[in-house]
C-alpha cells in the first residue's frame, strides 16, 4: 500500500482555498487516492448568491469529481464546509466551528490567496499575509496538528534571478506593513505602494513574499513547509488530462489567441516558460504534507515546484504548438483567424496593437453601432491588453530555481508513491501537454463540444474569405486614390495595363 495514502488514513484535513483552481484538484486527489481519510474541512465563504452548501454541491457535481464519486461514493459525508471569510480579522469562523477545527485538525493546507496582480495592497496584505498569520495562530492551538503546508509562488522572489529554496528577508518587516495598513488610508497606500513593492512587479508577488516571511517567523513550534509552484497550468494526467477552470495565467491568453483577438505578444521566444501542471503541484503538496508530519525536519523547508531546470520549455515553442493545435481543433465563433506572433521589440508590439488589435475592434464596434447594436469589442480588447501588459514581465525573463529539497523528497518516496504522487516533471512531454491544455480549455472552460469542430473550421474559412475581400477592396481604394493624385502612379498604371487607355 502507498505510504502516503496510509498516512492520510483517518486524518482530518483543513484546506483553505478549496473552491479555487488548485484547491479543487487537491481535494479531488485526496478523496480519490486516500479514501480512508476521516474528513476534509474546507473554509468557504458564500459567493455570488450561492450558499456554502450550494458551492460544495457544485464542486462535487463537476466533471473533475466524476472519478471520485466512483471510488468514494460517500464523498459528500467526508466534506465539511465551514463558513469563513479570510478578509475578516477573526476569519469570521463561528465559535462552535472553531472548537471543532481546533480539536480535530491533523493537517492544514493553506491555499487561499488573492492571485490578482493588481489588487489593492491593503487587500493583498489582508488575504496573503494577515490571514496566513491568523491561521498560524489558530494552528498553534491545535493539539493534534502534525503539519501546516503553505502554498506560495515561485515568483515570490521574482526580483532575484537565481532563487534557492529558502525564505529571503523582505526589505520592510511584514509586521510593520501590517501595522501601517491599520492606520493608513487607501489614497496614501496607493501613493506609497510603488515604493514599498520596490523591484517586485506587482502587489501579488510582493504580498506572497511577505506571507512566506510570516510563516518563517511565526510558525513557532509548528511543523511548517512552503510549496512554491511556478505558473500553474491544466492537469497533465490526473484525473484526466487538460482540466482547467479559470482564465488565470496562460489560459486567458490562449483563449484570446484562439478567438482571434490576440494577434501578437511582446514576449521572448527563448525565455523559459516555467509552467507546471496543477496535478504535479498537488502531488508534491501531498508528499510534502506527509514528509513534514512524519519526518519533522528540524527547520521549515521550502519546495520549488518548477520545471525549468529539469525539463525546460520556451515561450516560442509553446506559441507554435498552441497555433498548431488551433489548426486542427479551432475554437468556435472566432472573431478573427487565430494567428499570432511574438516580438521582443516594443515598437513592433505597439504597431501590432494599433493595426492588429485596436483597428479591427474599432471597425467592428462601428459596424455594431451602425446596425443598432451595443458596441462591446473595444471594452473586451482593453481587458485583454491589460492582462497582456500584466503578464509581459513574466514572459520576457528567465529564472533559475534550485530544486534540491524537491529532489530529495522524490528520492525518499517508495516506488509506488513515486507513481501515485508523481511530481517528476522530467517525464512531461511539453507538446502533448500543450495540446491537451488547449483541448481542455475548449472543453472544460469554454464548454465547446468537439462535434462543433467542422462548423468552427467552416467559420474560419469564411473569415479568411472576408479577410481577402477586405484586403482587396482596401488595395483597390488606395490605388484608385493614388492614381487620381499622382502622375507617376498613372504612368505605371497605363504601362502595366494598356487596355485601360482604350
Ligand atoms: C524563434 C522564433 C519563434 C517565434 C514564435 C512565434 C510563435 C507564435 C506565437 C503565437 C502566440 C500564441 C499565444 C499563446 C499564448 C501562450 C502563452 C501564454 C503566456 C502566459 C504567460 C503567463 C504568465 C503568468 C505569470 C504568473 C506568475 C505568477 C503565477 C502565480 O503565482 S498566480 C496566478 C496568476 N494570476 C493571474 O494570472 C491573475 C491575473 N489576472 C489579474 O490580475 C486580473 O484578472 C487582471 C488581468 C488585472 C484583469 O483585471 P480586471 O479587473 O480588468 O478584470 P477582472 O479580473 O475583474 O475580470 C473581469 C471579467 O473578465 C473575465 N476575465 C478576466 N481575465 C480574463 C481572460 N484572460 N480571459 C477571459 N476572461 C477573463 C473575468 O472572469 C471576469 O468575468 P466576469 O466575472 O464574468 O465579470
Ligand atoms: N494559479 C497559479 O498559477 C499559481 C497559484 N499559486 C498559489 O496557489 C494557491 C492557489 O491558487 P489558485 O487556486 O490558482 O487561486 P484561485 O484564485 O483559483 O483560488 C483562490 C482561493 O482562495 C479563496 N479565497 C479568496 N479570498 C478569500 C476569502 N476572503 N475568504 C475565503 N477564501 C478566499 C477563493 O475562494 P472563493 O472561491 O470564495 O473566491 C479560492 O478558493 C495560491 O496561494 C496561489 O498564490 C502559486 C503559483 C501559481
Amino acid at each position: 500500500m502507498s505510504t502516503i495514502a496510509a498516512f492520510y488514513e483517518g486524518k482530518s484535513i483543513l484546506i483553505t482555498g478549496a473552491t479555487g483552481f488548485l484547491g479543487k484538484v487537491l481535494m479531488e486527489k485526496l478523496f480519490r487516492t486516500c479514501p480512508g481519510l476521516k474528513v476534509i474541512y474546507i473554509l468557504v465563504r458564500p459567493k455570488a448568491g450561492h450558499t456554502l452548501q450550494q458551492r460544495v454541491v457544485q464542486i462535487l457535481n463537476s466533471k473533475l469529481f466524476e472519478k471520485v464519486k466512483e471510488v468514494c461514493p460517500n464523498v459528500h459525508e467526508k466534506i465539511r464546509a465551514i463558513k469563513s471569510d479570510l478578509n475578516h480579522s477573526d476569519l469570521a469562523i463561528s465559535k462552535e466551528d472553531m472548537q471543532e477545527l481546533l480539536s480535530c485538525t491533523d493537517i492544514i493546507f493553506h491555499c487561499a490567496a488573492t492571485v490578482r496582480f493588481d489588487d489593492h495592497l491593503r487587500h493583498a496584505v489582508q488575504l496573503n499575509v494577515i490571514a496566513t498569520q491568523k491561521l498560524l495562530l489558530m494552528a498553534s492551538q491545535m493539539p493534534k496538528l502534525k503539519a501546516f503546508i503553505h502554498l506560495s509562488t515561485a515568483f515570490s522572489n521574482c526580483n532575484l534571478k537565481h532563487i534557492d529554496e529558502v525564505v529571503y528577508p523582505c526589505p520592510v518587516e511584514p509586521k510593520k506593513i501590517i501595522d501601517s495598513m491599520e492606520w493608513l488610508d487607501d489614497a496614501i497606500i496607493d501613493e506609497i505602494t510603488p515604493k514599498l513593492i520596490g523591484d517586485w512587479p506587482n502587489t501579488y508577488t510582493y504580498s506572497k513574499a511577505l506571507g512566506e516571511t510570516v510563516v518563517h517567523q511565526e510558525s513557532g513550534r509548528l511543523n511548517t513547509a512552503i510549496v512554491r509552484p511556478s505558473i500553474v497550468g491544466a492537469t497533465w494526467q490526473e484525473p484526466f488530462p487538460g482540466w482547467v477552470d479559470n482564465t488565470n495565467g496562460p489560459s486567458g491568453l490562449i483563449i484570446a489567441t484562439g478567438k482571434g483577438f490576440l494577434r501578437g505578444l511582446r514576449a521572448t521566444p527563448m525565455a523559459v516558460a516555467d509552467m507546471i501542471p496543477v496535478d504535479t503541484v498537488v502531488n508534491l503538496t501531498l508528499a510534502v504534507g506527509w514528509y513534514t508530519a512524519v519526518h519533522r525536519p528540524k527547520s521549515s523547508l521550502v519546495y520549488h515546484c518548477t520545471s525549468g531546470n529539469l525539463n525546460p520549455c520556451y515561450w516560442g515553442k509553446i506559441g507554435f504548438q498552441v497555433l498548431a493545435v488551433f489548426e486542427k481543433v479551432p475554437f468556435e465563433k472566432a472573431f478573427r483567424r487565430p494567428n499570432a506572433g511574438l516580438t521582443v521589440n516594443t515598437i513592433t508590439s505597439q504597431y501590432w496593437n494599433a493595426i492588429n488589435h485596436w483597428a479591427p475592434v474599432i471597425l467592428y464596434d462601428f459596424y455594431l453601432r451602425l446596425t443598432g447594436r451595443k458596441p462591446r469589442m473595444t471594452k473586451l480588447m482593453n481587458r485583454i491588453l491589460k492582462m497582456v501588459s500584466m503578464l509581459e514581465y513574466f514572459i520576457n525573463r528567465s529564472w533559475e530555481w534550485s530544486t534540491d529539497n524537491t529532489e530529495m523528497l522524490m528520492s525518499t518516496l517508495t516506488p509506488e508513491d513515486q507513481r501515485i504522487f508523481n511530481f517528476d516533471v522530467r517525464q512531461l512531454n511539453w507538446l502533448d501537454y500543450i495540446e491537451n491544455y488547449v483541448l481542455g480549455i475548449k472543453k472544460y472552460l469554454l464548454k465547446e463540444d468537439m462535434a462543433g469542430v467542422p462548423e468552427a473550421k467552416q467559420h474560419l474559412k469564411r473569415l479568411r474569405n472576408i479577410h481577402y475581400l477586405f484586403n482587396t477592396a482596401l488595395f483597390l481604394i488606395a490605388w484608385r486614390l493614388l492614381i487620381a493624385r499622382s502622375q507617376v502612379a498613372r504612368n505605371v498604371w497605363f504601362f502595366i495595363c494598356p487596355l485601360y487607355n482604350l
